[in-house]
């Protein structure tokens, strides 16, 4: 991996975060949810042959948008393509889709009160979606603590911090109800619900999601602060209100080493923050492109023409 740098381009796009930031401010002025959007993009494109920006492609056959992860879930797509456009004008073919991702994660956190930090940048934008990747790679609302933590291990992230301090993201955002109404309803396949609900936030889900409801409703996935960046997507885990079956676990379970992760975020806000920081830092390292892999895509849908019609001459020429 040839390292990134947050100075990468300074000399080539010194206003890069600047655009960026004045384009999420002004998507999240009539949708407050965009940034959380946003990272969340950033968490599935790293998880998927790395920070590539391969979920970005439009490709009605391995296109990552239409994983079931992503499928009817993922978006800000427009806002990125609105980013994408103001920089291709300001330093053209210069500003990689998938370091828009990285940066907005950072100006998105930082715009709802978390920490910010000097983004690495230089990641180079990949060629190809990977369907059956995203589809394997991402970690599912109710799938098991260990089951999560293997797919962390997968990409080189640790077992603790990095899924504790990661999973602190749902401080901000919205989730469906199909994701978490098993717990209300039919927790182990027999009409009951899941123990560890908190059962006055239990009442309260089950107004917003009624059994046979419609599933795509939107609720937050933090009950106290749901716009803002802060620990108390951690103090809710303590008293049994953490949204989806993966938040819970993270305390939950029995003797889980993330228990005490969990309470020391919770106690210490700074201490997550910092966290937080440092496991973004390694997320966004997974398996890049840099140098002159890959390319800088124009248009984040689409891979370049012309590296398009350079791969068939390729191909042209040893098939000759
Ligand atoms: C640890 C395993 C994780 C699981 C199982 C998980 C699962 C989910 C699910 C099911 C949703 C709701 C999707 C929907 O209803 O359409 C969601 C939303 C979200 N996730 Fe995660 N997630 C995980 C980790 C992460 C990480 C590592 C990040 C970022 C660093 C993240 C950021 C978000 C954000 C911000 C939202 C709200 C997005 C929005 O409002 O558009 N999640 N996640
Ligand atoms: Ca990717
Ligand atoms: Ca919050």
């Amino acid at each position: 991996n040839a390292q990134l740098s947050p100075t990468f381009y300074d000399e080539t796009c010194p206003n890069v975060t600047n655009i960026i930031r004045d384009v999420l401010m002004n998507a999240s002025l009539s949708d407050p949810r965009i940034g959380a959007s946003l990272i969340r993009l950033h968490f599935h494109d790293c998880f998927v042959q790395g920070c590539d920006a391969s979920i970005l492609l439009d490709d009605p056959a391995n296109g990552e948008k239409e994983a079931l992860p992503n499928n009817n879930s993922a978006r800000g797509y427009e806002v990125v393509d609105a980013m994408k456009a103001v920089l291709e004008s300001a330093c053209p073919n210069t500003v990689s889709c998938a370091d828009i991702l990285a940066i907005a994660s950072e100006e998105s956190v930082c715009l709802a009160g978390g920490p910010s930090w000097a983004v690495p940048l230089g990641r180079r934008d990949g060629l190809t979606a990977n369907r059956t990747l995203a589809n394997s790679n991402l970690p599912g609302f109710n799938e098991s603590l260990e089951a999560i933590k293997s797919k962390f291990t997968a990409v080189g992230l640790d077992t603790s911090t990095d899924v504790v301090a990661l999973s602190g993201a749902h401080t901000f955002g919205r989730a469906q109800c199909f994701t978490f109404t098993s717990r209300l309803y039919n927790f182990t396949g027999e009409g009951d619900t899941d123990p560890t609900l908190n059962t006055t936030y239990l009442e309260a889900l089950s107004q917003i999601c009624p059994q046979g409801g419609n599933g795509s409703v939107l609720t937050d996935l933090d009950p106290t602060t749901p716009d803002a960046f802060d620990s108390n997507y951690f103090t809710n885990l303590q008293v049994n209100r953490g949204l989806l079956r993966s938040d819970q676990q993270l305390f939950s379970t029995e003797g889980a080493d993330t228990i005490e992760i969990v309470n020391r975020f919770a106690a210490n806000q700074t201490a997550f923050f910092e966290s937080f920081v440092e496991s973004m830092i390694r997320m966004g390292n997974i398996s890049l492109l840099t140098g002159t892999a890959g390319e800088i895509r124009t248009n984040c849908r689409a891979v370049n023409a012309a590296t398009i019609r350079s791969y068939s001459d390729d191909v042209l020429v040893s098939s000759i």
